[in-house]
């Protein structure tokens, strides 16, 4: 499932699929739950009903709606069409003015103007639920390796003695490698051994919007009522404060009074605090006063065992030579890794066949064929040079200066991470080395990556770079 735009041939004979498939919701969902995130779903259907475009109003409903619903939405529309069915989310198309228009003058301008994308509905809708966690995110559903230890480990002492070691604990990575699953499983965690403790997970921008709404209403006691009573404060993807002066003076406010009654503060990003731009010095640096650590993308066994333990949910068996074949080919993020294996048991269950690697390899085609085509050696040599500033025939030269062997030693590490190439293929393309350079090269660049955020974090953009 992926995000685009609308399909060209939407029918209005296949609404009803869509139609059909809202019904189903309302009838499993809460119905507040069903109102707030399903009723404003407008879609398109193709004509021949093979592809449903589902259309959200702002980025923050999109990645809610595609973590919690996409998945049962999806089934669902199988189910009632009966043939395999491409559900894809999609940003609805803006009105009203541009975020271009004149600079805002009043304060309540100014706070207006950090909305997110929130259709007007949204200002007025009632209260979420009180903490906002969802109850299937705990420490138990989070698979543990190397690449997320450290911060699951932080997290779990976090949960067991509140408002001691680790505040703030700043929690940081790329997409899809479980921030949000650990800033939940915390919640969640707390909750079942102080049920009366006051817990709220919020969306960073959700926060800007309730900055917004007790401007509009007038109603900023209650907000700092709310916020500054808490004992736990999970905030997610705190780089969408930036550039909101007025929400981060209010954060800032929050986050002081939070820290002063001993009350925790849990924040992820996508980058490490001093990485942040546009956001005040100061909460920067009170960002980093805590515990900061980081989540890498998880390795080969840590894939592997996430998805065995994800289909076993789904009353799936994936065998492990499979599970091994999907996690050689889907390696970015545990996101994508349940994208995959949907798809597999989707393709499984509507062939009613058996998942093997072969099977894999069909409900995959499109995903395995567009890796193929985008990473090859030659193209990380050329993007790791462009970024280092070096020439790329150094990449295969015998030059040994530190400022042309480390970017090429970081190319050969990339290259065993996002190719299928061997060490001594990899060798050879890098001016004929022998293997065991390359071997060096992977584990020094691997080992330091763990140790040296900065290189982590060249590394995190030289990937997402290659994967487009
Ligand atoms: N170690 C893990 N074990 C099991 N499931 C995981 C693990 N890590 C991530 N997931 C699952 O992967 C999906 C994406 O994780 P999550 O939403 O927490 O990522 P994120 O780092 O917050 O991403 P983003 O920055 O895009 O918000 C979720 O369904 C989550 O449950």
């Amino acid at each position: 499932m992926i995000e685009g735009t609308p399909p060209d041939t939407p029918s209005n004979d296949a609404q009803p699929l869509w139609l059909a498939c809202v019904d189903k919701l309302a009838q499993e969902i809460p119905e507040q739950q069903f109102n707030t995130w399903i009723r404003p779903l407008s879609a398109s259907v193709s004509a021949d009903a093979s592809k449903v475009v589902v259309s959200v109003a702002n980025r923050f409903k999109l990645d809610w709606i595609r973590a919690q619903y996409a998945s049962r939405i999806a089934l669902l529309l199988e189910a009632i069409q009966g043939t395999p069915v491409t559900l894809e989310l999609a940003l609805a198309p803006r009105e009203g003015p541009s975020r271009t228009s004149p600079a805002p003058r009043t304060m309540q301008d100014q706070v207006l103007a950090e909305l997110p994308d929130l259709a007007p509905a949204e200002i007025t809708s009632p209260r979420a639920p009180k903490s906002r966690l969802n109850p299937a995110l705990t420490f138990s559903t989070l698979v543990e390796g190397s690449a997320n230890r450290m911060a699951r480990a932080a997290a779990m002492h976090v949960a067991g003695s509140l408002g001691q070691l680790y505040n703030p604990l700043f929690i940081y990575g790329g997409v899809g490698l479980g921030k949000t699953h650990l800033m939940h499983a915390i919640g969640n965690h707390l909750l079942s051994d102080h049920p009366q403790a006051k817990v709220l997970y919020i969306h960073a921008e959700q926060f800007v919007s309730d900055v917004v709404k007790a401007y509009q209403r007038k109603t900023f006691d209650e907000f700092k009522a709310q916020y500054h009573s808490l004992d736990l404060l999970l905030i997610d993807d705190v780089q969408f404060l930036a550039n909101k002066e007025r929400t981060q003076e209010e954060f800032f406010n929050a986050f002081e009074a939070l820290l002063a009654k001993k009350s925790h503060i849990v924040l992820t990003s996508d980058t490490y605090p001093k990485g942040l731009p546009d956001i005040h010095e100061r909460l920067v640096s009170r960002f980093d006063s805590g515990l900061t650590v980081a989540i890498e993308p998880p390795e080969l066994e840590m894939r592997v065992a996430i998805l065995i333990n994800k289909a076993a949910v789904e009353n799936a068996v994936m065998p492990e030579e499979v599970a091994f074949f999907v996690a050689k080919n889907v390696r970015s993020n545990v996101r994508e890794l349940e994208g995959a294996l949907r798809k597999i048991l989707a393709y499984s269950r509507f062939n009613q066949k058996e998942i093997s690697i072969q099977l894999a390899r069909d409900a995959l085609k499109d995903l395995l064929s567009i890796q193929n085509r985008q990473i090859s050696v030659e193209n990380i040599q050329k993007t790791v040079a462009d970024y280092y500033k070096i020439k790329v025939a150094d990449m295969y030269s015998k030059k040994r200066p530190a400022s042309i062997a480390r970017p090429r030693q970081i190319a050969m590490f990339i290259a065993k991470e996002l190719t299928q190439k061997s060490l001594p293929e990899i060798g050879e393309l890098f001016g004929g080395r022998d293997h065991t350079t390359v071997l060096h090269a992977v584990r020094k660049i691997g080992a330091e990556r763990q140790q040296n955020t900065e290189l982590n974090q060249q590394l995190h953009v030289l990937e997402q770079t290659l994967k487009g």
